[in-house]
């Protein structure tokens, strides 16, 4: 029997630099983004944040880099967000649950992360860097079996990962071969019905330019209430809106029970990008909340919670189309069936073309190729990308 080298240490990072970072904090963009004009939120509420969500904070955390070296030498990271609040809960928490074992007791180690936080987590950063040291986990057990993740996963059920973008220019995402393009709205409840007209004027502008068959998604980033959001999926049915993304506060299941009776035949309510665990996904799944949830790789509780969700999903019929999260979702998408697409948010300041979705704090990071990725570009060990040397860290924890 091969004896498998034991975890030697655990390291938490943030990317240093500040301002407009960009990478698993993708909200950290610079000036001009259209990832920060103007979108609905429920802070739009108060006139001096609805300009922009790095106005309010949207950005405060940072990066977080999670690297988990074995006493190989072999290393396995993974970045998302959380920042230094999470590096000092992976180093002074966290960190005694992997040191000195097996690196493919990930179950274990998962649990004990969970389990030993829950009188303060269960959802949020907590559930942030969970995750984050979840995904350096099985990078590692990747790098040490020599094995892409998606093979620990049960290997790739169909040849290509196919794509829909997120960004401002659905019209343009059509034209680099996406499946479908997701807007985000512009104008939220606040702004009455001048806004509310302006927001179908959009939908009914880019149904005009992309024509009848190409998806066209609304994402409301949790601005709206159920009047609101039902009445834009009755004024958005005529232009052919695919789906009404995340539309009320993701703690009101109620609600999002309530808004999937009310929207038009045929339009599906899709959710779940700020939800965690099983036991979240639970709430959705069975009280009948969504048609597809969206769970975050990098915020759910990485891929070993996420395995857990996707069955649930399954068992009730959803399917789960994980939010953003680059690799860590490609591989977590070619192993499943209810997942037959991805999400590709368009990181370019105008939506004009592919750029990789973490950079700068990623190499080798695979992009879309007419909206396709084919399952060969993410065969190398673990999710295969590499730290870029040139980004700089600091580790403001250590145990
Ligand atoms: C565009 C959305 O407001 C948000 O920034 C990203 C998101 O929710 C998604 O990609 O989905
Ligand atoms: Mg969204």
């Amino acid at each position: 029997m091969k004896i498998s080298p034991k975890i030697k240490q655990v390291r938490a990072y943030v990317i240093k630099g500040g301002e407009g970072g960009g990478g698993a904090d993708y909200h950290d963009q610079g000036e001009g983004h259209w990832i920060d004009n103007h979108i609905a939120t429920s802070m739009g509420r108060y006139p001096e944040y609805r300009q922009s969500r790095k106005s309010f904070g949207i950005n405060v955390l940072g990066t977080l880099v999670v690297e988990i070296e074995a006493d190989d030498g072999t290393v396995g990271f993974a970045v998302t967000t959380g920042g230094e609040p999470a590096c000092y809960m992976v180093e002074k928490h966290f960190a005694r649950f992997l040191e000195g074992r097996n690196p493919f007791e990930y179950e274990r180690i998962w649990d004990q992360m969970y389990f030993g936080s829950q009188y303060y987590g269960r959802k949020g950063i907590v559930v942030n860097a969970i995750s984050g040291v979840d995904l350096a986990l099985w990078d590692l057990m990747g790098k040490l079996r020599q094995e892409p993740v998606y093979h620990m996963l049960g290997g790739a059920v169909r040849d290509e990962l196919q794509f829909y973008a997120t960004g401002a220019r659905p019209d343009l995402a059509k034209e680099m071969g996406f499946i479908g393009g997701k807007l985000p709205l512009y104008h939220g409840p606040i702004e009455g019905d001048e806004g509310l007209k302006k927001n179908i004027e959009l939908i009914a502008d880019m149904r005009s330019r992309v024509g009848e068959d190409f998806w066209l998604m609304y994402d409301c980033w949790m601005a709206l209430d159920v009047n609101y959001a039902t009445k834009l999926a009755h004024k958005c049915h005529e232009y052919g809106l695919k789906w009404i993304e995340e539309a009320i506060n993701p703690d009101d299941y109620w609600g999002y029970q309530q808004l999937k009776k009310n929207v038009p035949a045929g339009m599906l309510v899709t959710t779940g990008e700020h939800e965690s665990t099983r036991w979240g996904f639970k709430m959705l799944l069975e009280m009948g909340c969504c048609d597809i949830i969206q769970p975050d790789v990098g915020w759910c509780g990485g891929v070993t919670e996420l395995l857990k969700i996707s069955a649930l999903a399954d068992a009730h019929g959803a399917l789960v189309v994980p939010h953003g999260s680059s690799v860590y979702s490609y591989h977590f998408v070619i192993t499943r069936h209810n997942s037959p697409f991805a999400e590709f948010l368009m990181m370019a300041p105008k939506a004009d073309h592919v750029a990789p979705m973490f950079h700068p704090q990623l190499l080798n990071e695979p992009i879309p190729e007419k909206g396709r990725l084919k399952v060969t570009a993410l065969d190398k060990p673990g999710f295969g990308v590499d730290l870029n040397p040139e980004v700089k860290l600091y580790r403001p924890y250590e145990h």
